[in-house]
């Protein structure tokens, strides 16, 4: 049953059993529960506080936890185990609620939905207040892994790849800002306003606003907003798009007149920002496998004013369903497991497992494989994700190159000498959250000879 209640403790913990139970993003459900209006003044910034909060630091709850509860966890009721996260998560991470409200509001929610666990709940509670300083962590120096997932709650199979990756200081600063709320970031419409413009009005509307470090196109938005209260928002001069993401767009730098596919397409984030490179002047195809998403796209295409965007079902495993005719430039960001995107969608990292991430790689290849047959001689392939797995990134691009001799890597140090922060030795685009402060991302630009 959808949650209703006027309380944000109960309203998170609703929500958060319910994407224990059934799966479901927790942003959805948080707008869904916002949207019924039962929730007001601070108690609307309080619930997706919790929400999110718990999803980000439970790994670090479920650690400290298990010194506190002398049974598994897993042995607890669901809804138990949900009101000693949420409670703890108040106590260890919420400066601005006291104490005795966590503790106390814990056991009154405790008392409405698993009266048996109040004693147990409130018992290890003030057990952690007791004993806080006195915790322990595994040893980063016998078991780094461990010792990573622990203190930023992250799976540790997760933390393993980063540590492939990374060395310890590093994967460790990912780790710790992948389980903080990220920033938000729009894009302004150029086909509307300029940037600058944006930021003015901002300025003048009283919201705090910087320009992103490396999207000519990209503001940092400060504090918490309602997107569809922001000045401008109504007009279509801005939409949300993380700077990362921003970026793909323009290495694959359409060109006005071409003739672009982006066949990943919904729900259209760089297919808008494709079509004000083309300063809506040339053929777009936005096209994805999923008929349902495709108005998303239309929808944002019209509040953005752009008229140079069709939208079609294709779906990229069936060659007989592809669009006829080459083009110029084709974006294909493929599906991919989100490790990159974990600030923003943390229910994500509990589910995944590695075995997802092998069965997403091979189909990412055959993906990779097919949409470079839609690219003319001489045109451009953007292959991107939003992870950080070496197996959905480089080791596609790798595949695909030894199995088309007629493509070649194109470097982006060289055609992007500004960015260069962002690429790695070979030319490729790696976003960090830990480096950029941006999700991260990868983007490899191939051209077909
Ligand atoms: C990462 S999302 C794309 C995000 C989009 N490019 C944006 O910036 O807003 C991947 C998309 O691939 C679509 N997809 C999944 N399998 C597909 C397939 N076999 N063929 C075409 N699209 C597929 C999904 O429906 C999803 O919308």
């Amino acid at each position: 049953m959808a949650p209703s209640t006027a309380n944000p403790r109960q309203a998170a913990c609703q929500v958060l059993l319910r994407i224990a139970k059934e799966g479901g993003f927790a942003d959805r459900l948080i707008d869904h529960e916002l949207e019924k209006g039962h929730l007001i003044g601070p108690d609307r910034g309080l619930f997706p506080e919790l929400v999110f909060g718990v999803l980000r630091r439970r790994g670090s709850l479920d650690h400290i936890l298990a010194q506190l509860v002398d049974k598994p966890l897993d042995t607890l009721q669901p809804q138990a185990l949900t009101i000693l996260r949420l409670g703890l998560y108040q106590l260890a991470y919420l400066d601005r609620i006291p104490e005795s409200a966590a503790v106390n509001e814990s056991v009154n929610l405790a008392r409405e939905t698993v009266p048996r666990a109040g004693g147990l709940i409130n018992a290890v509670l003030r057990n952690y207040l007791r004993r806080k300083d006195g915790l322990t962590f595994p040893d980063p120096a016998a078991n780094p892994a461990a010792s990573i997932a622990a203190r930023h709650s992250q799976p540790e199979w997760l933390v393993a790849q980063w540590l492939g990756q990374l060395d310890f200081p590093e994967a460790e600063a990912l780790a710790e800002a992948s389980s903080r709320q990220p920033p938000l970031t729009l894009r302004a419409n150029t086909l509307r306003t300029t940037r600058d413009e944006l930021l003015r009005l901002f300025t003048e509307s009283g919201v705090s606003a910087v320009p992103c470090c490396h999207s000519p196109h990209g503001i940092q938005v400060e504090g918490r907003h309602q997107i569809p209260t922001l000045p401008g928002y109504r007009e279509g001069l801005f939409c949300v798009q993380d700077e990362a993401s921003q970026m793909v767009a323009l290495f694959l730098a359409p060109q006005p007149g071409e003739r672009v596919l982006d066949c990943c397409a919904a729900p259209g984030g760089k297919a808008t920002h494709l079509a004000q490179l083309l300063a809506n002047r040339g053929e777009l195809l936005a096209t994805d496998i999923s008929r349902t998403k495709l108005p998303v796209i239309r929808e944002a295409a019209q509040r953005l004013g752009i008229d140079c965007l069709a939208v079609a079902t294709v779906d990229l495993h069936r060659p007989e369903t592809f669009p006829t005719g080459g083009f110029d430039r084709v974006l294909l960001d493929a599906p991919c497991s989100g490790l990159g995107v974990i600030r923003r969608n943390p229910e994500a990292k509990w589910r995944l497992t590695p075995d997802d991430i092998q069965r997403l790689a091979a189909a990412q290849k055959a993906m990779c494989a097919n949409a470079a047959t839609m690219v003319k001689n001489g045109g451009i392939l953007v292959y991107s994700t939003c992870s950080t797995s070496r197996e959905e990134n480089e080791q596609v691009v790798q595949d695909f190159l030894s199995r088309h001799p007629d493509y070649v890597l194109e470097d982006l140090n060289g055609l992007f000498p500004d960015h260069r922060e962002l690429f790695t030795a070979e030319g490729m685009f790696r976003a960090w959250p830990h480096r950029h402060n941006m999700d991260g991302f990868f983007a490899a630009r191939l051209r077909k000879l």
